[in-house]
């Protein structure tokens, strides 16, 4: 028997087991008549290690919402836990402590162009360190070599001398997935990550998010534009209308006609019954 299985088990918390709780979450811009309600009290639940993707026409909310999963915006009202952080009362502090332990990966790759692909890398590690950096070797020894062992994990180790604007699109993003796996996050969120790649780029970068968030066991929230895309990558699939939740689904019980009725069925009433398939997905 070894030493570990002499330790009792420690208790298993809610935050092992849900990683997002949103709660009634209500988001408006502007006040008076200007006032736009962007989020209408939306909950659902995300399993720790659980791929969900996030679906909506264009203005239907999916940014504003993956800002406040990792605390750049706050509520007008409701709120919820991430990786139990209370989105609605925590401080700066907690919000930046928070937001260390969640990766982001954004449609425009967010690369610095002039630098070569590995000190890319490295800028995901300034979260934890102090100052500003300028050149490669102001980073130090083991951050290189994470950055590196991160650049292997995307298959592009090959290239971490490079600078950053000779990759192609889909190269840079994979790029930007290893610069956030610097953080060692526990959440990933995607902004659209594939929405200015080809459909060959596109397919590696969803393989590749896939492949490190099973591996790592990370708990990943996608916005995307493409319902095939979301059905290959995603465990369930969240849909929202005009900043509501009309679809809550898992990928293994549903087709794509089906996913494509939340873009189609624009006029239909989200509250009634049955408009929209909402099985309530997610842990607890
Ligand atoms: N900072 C802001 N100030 C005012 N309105 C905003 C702000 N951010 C978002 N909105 C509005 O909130 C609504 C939801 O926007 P959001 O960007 O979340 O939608 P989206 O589903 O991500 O759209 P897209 O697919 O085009 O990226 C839109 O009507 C948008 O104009």
């Amino acid at each position: 028997m070894t030493a570990a299985a002499l330790v009792p088990g420690r208790e298993r918390t809610d935050e092992d087991r849900v990683a997002v709780r949103i709660d009634a979450l209500t988001k408006r811009f502007g006040s008076g008549a200007a006032a736009l309600t962007a989020l209408d009290e939306v909950s659902f639940r995300i399993g720790a290690g659980e791929i969900v993707a996030l679906l909506g026409l264009s203005g239907s909310g999916k940014s504003t919402l993956l800002k406040h999963v990792n605390g750049l915006q706050a509520p007008t009202s409701g709120g919820g836990t991430v990786l139990g952080t209370d989105l609605a009362t925590a401080k700066a502090a907690e919000l930046r402590a928070l937001r260390r332990r969640i990766g982001f990966v954004f449609q425009q790759f967010h690369l610095v162009d002039r630098l070569t692909v590995l000190e890319n890398v490295c800028t995901g590690a300034l979260g934890s360190l102090r100052g500003p950096r300028l050149g490669l070797f102001t980073y130090p020894r083991p951050v290189r070599e994470a950055a590196l062992d991160r650049l292997d994990r995307v298959g592009l180790a090959d290239w971490a001398f490079q600078r950053a604007d000779t990759l192609s699109g889909g190269q840079q993003q994979r790029v930007a997935v290893a610069r956030a796996l610097m953080q060692e996050p526990r959440i990933l969120l995607a902004d659209e990550p594939v929405a200015s790649l080809d459909p060959e780029s596109s397919g590696q970068v969803m393989r590749l998010l896939r492949d490190v968030a099973t591996q790592s066991r990370l708990t990943v929230l996608c916005s995307l534009h493409q319902v095939d895309v979301a059905l290959s990558f995603a465990d369930r699939i969240v849909g929202l209308r005009r900043g509501r939740v009309v679809m809550d689904v898992s990928t293994a019980g549903i087709g794509r006609e089906e996913v494509m009725r939340l873009y189609r069925e624009v006029g239909a009433d989200p509250e009634a019954p049955g408009a929209l398939p909402h099985h309530g997905g997610g842990a607890g």
